[in-house]
């Protein structure tokens, strides 16, 4: 159960464990660490050993899960399975304290409002506590098995949806070059991933020619993650450094630019990391085709625009390091370094998580139920019919 076929896992759950793959280690060390409680859960979602807004939600769901196995097999059976209302006053606790683990991606928020309605559904139901808990088991399970179908759809169809576009534009829509930001693959979900999984869907229909990715600092989720998730899958690829984008567009022929979300407002402008935002100007400035993919659960109705989303702003001191290993000598696993690369005592850091990216700037948002586009004429989208 909700065990992924990919070499690359961001965790692994079975009946009686849950382990992440404590990403500040990667590339260069694969090391799984065991989550046991949910001040693990918290700690590893906020600290970013685990990131990427479908998989921190499909975590923290999956911590829940395990907690109540976990307790229907001790004995004697703990205080808070002795009814209903006491399940439900323990689990609130837990699903409002994982909510508060990062703030701007909507899937973690959208997770735990799905168990809090397992809830209040059991609660409507009268259901007793044995019930009300395998319910709620089986709802965080599926927050997790749900993830890597819908990502494998909205691969096919934005996949599909572009190379249609690049005939429409007079070319063959073949040999396609897709930049992408962050990392959006296995990683950053329970599996196939989002805008890399589009990547992956064109390798595998044998029409892309290059992947292209940022290094996207200050975390290097591009130079550590998505390198390695390209070199695992074997995809023809090539790194730039943030400030390279708009050298590539002016020198290389780029079909596509394919980010993933953290959440989407209901006109369609869209937090994703930082520096999304400068790639979306400079695809608009070389008609490039910018396109967002992300699950319905990304979408966010209740916010009107992106003005509206919170922007995490992480601690400044993660903008003046690098995690890594020592060079030369990578192959050595105790080689693992965090280096410094700003005067010590350094004030005056900026540094968001998450830019926002104007509906204007974007041209299709890729969800699993299909691709979303503006009317003609229109600089924003309506997605209330998506969702
Ligand atoms: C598949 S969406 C991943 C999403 O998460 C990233 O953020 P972070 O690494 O800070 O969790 C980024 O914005 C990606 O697009």
């Amino acid at each position: 159960m909700s065990q992924s076929p990919f070499t690359l896992q961001s965790f692994k759950y079975s009946d009686d464990r849950l382990e992440i793959l404590n990403q500040l280690l990667l590339p260069h060390t694969i090391e799984y660490v065991e989550i046991n409680s949910v001040e693990e859960a918290h700690d590893a979602i906020k600290s970013m050993k685990i990131r990427g807004a479908p998989a921190i939600a499909s975590l923290a769901a999956l911590y829940v899960a395990l907690y109540l196995k976990r307790s229907l097999n001790t004995a004697p059976a703990p205080k808070f399975l002795a009814s209903t209302e006491s399940l439900v006053a323990d689990i609130t606790t837990i699903l409002d304290y994982l909510y508060t683990a990062r703030p701007t991606a909507v899937n973690l928020g959208a997770a735990m409002r799905r168990l809090h309605q397992a809830l209040a559904a059991s609660l409507a139901a009268a259901e007793d506590v044995q019930s009300a808990t395998r319910r709620l088991i089986k709802e965080a399970e599926d927050v997790s098995n749900e993830d890597v179908g819908r990502n494998k759809e909205m691969a096919r169809l934005g996949g599909e949806w572009l190379i249609e576009q690049v005939k429409q534009r007079g070319g063959d829509g073949k040999e396609l070059n897709v930049l992408t930001v962050c990392n959006t693959g296995s990683l950053a979900t329970s599996g196939y991933g989002t805008a890399l999984g589009l990547i992956t869907y064109l390798h595998e229909i044998r029409h892309l020619d290059k992947a292209y990715y940022t290094q996207t600092a200050p975390y290097h989720q591009g130079s550590r993650l998505t390198a390695l998730e390209l070199q695992t899958l074997q995809i023809p690829s090539v790194m730039i450094c943030d400030t390279m984008v708009g050298s590539l567009f002016q020198h290389h022929s780029i079909h596509a630019v394919a980010v993933g979300a953290d959440r989407v407002a209901k006109n369609g402008d869209t937090a994703n990391k930082i520096g999304t935002y400068n790639a979306a100007v400079l695809a608009a400035r070389h008609n490039i085709p910018f396109i967002v993919v992300a699950p319905v659960s990304t979408v966010d109705l209740d916010v009107p625009d992106g003005s509206r989303i919170p922007i995490e702003h992480r601690p400044p001191v993660e903008a003046c390091i690098i995690h890594g290993a020592l060079y030369p000598g990578i192959e050595d696993d105790k080689a693992q370094a965090v280096v410094m690369f700003t005067p010590k005592g350094l004030t005056g850091i900026y540094n968001p998580s998450f830019d926002v990216t104007p509906a204007e700037l974007i041209t299709a948002i890729v969800t699993e139920k299909g691709v979303a586009v503006k009317k003609e004429g229109e600089q924003q989208f309506d997605l209330s019919g998506i969702v």
